[in-house]
């Protein structure tokens, strides 16, 4: 399957929840929760390789990793780990991250493209699950 494409989101759930599950304060909150309504995500896909870019008002991430290859990110809250991605089935990639330093509630997050041409993201902290679904621009 291929993840390539530009994405807008078309719902969210939890993400505060999230962020709170994660210690951000409820100021910083705020801010991620209405940068974050409205991001730009724009992924390109070579063969294993993803390159991913959500740009918001207020913050761009960019991350580029192989599945199968551990590579360095921050978590959802600005923490510098590393991340595991791995094909959890061939349209669903899944990846347990663990902080660099420091203890946190345990993170990962999902990206799957579904059967309608949809992305799912879901970010977890702890038990506390955030769900976001993009579709193609
Ligand atoms: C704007 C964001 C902010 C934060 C995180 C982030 C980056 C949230 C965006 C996440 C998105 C857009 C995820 C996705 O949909 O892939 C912090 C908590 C550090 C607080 C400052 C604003």
């Amino acid at each position: 399957p291929d993840f390539s494409g530009k994405w807008k989101m078309k719902s969210s759930e939890n993400f505060e929840g999230l962020l709170k599950e994660l210690g951000v304060n409820v100021f910083l909150r705020k801010i991620a929760a209405t940068a974050a309504s409205s991001p730009a995500v724009e992924i390109t896909q070579q063969d294993e390789s993803l390159s991913i870019k959500t740009s918001t008002s207020v913050r761009t991430t960019h991350v580029s990793f192989t599945v199968g290859q551990s590579f360095n990110e921050t978590t959802v809250d600005g923490r510098p780990c590393t991340s595991f991605p791995n094909w959890e089935t061939d349209s669903k990639i899944s990846c347990e991250q663990t902080l660099q330093k420091g203890d946190g509630p345990k993170t990962a997050w999902t990206r799957e493209l579904t059967n309608d041409g949809e992305l799912i993201l879901t970010m977890t902290a702890g038990d506390v699950v955030c769900t976001r679904v993009y579709e193609r621009e």
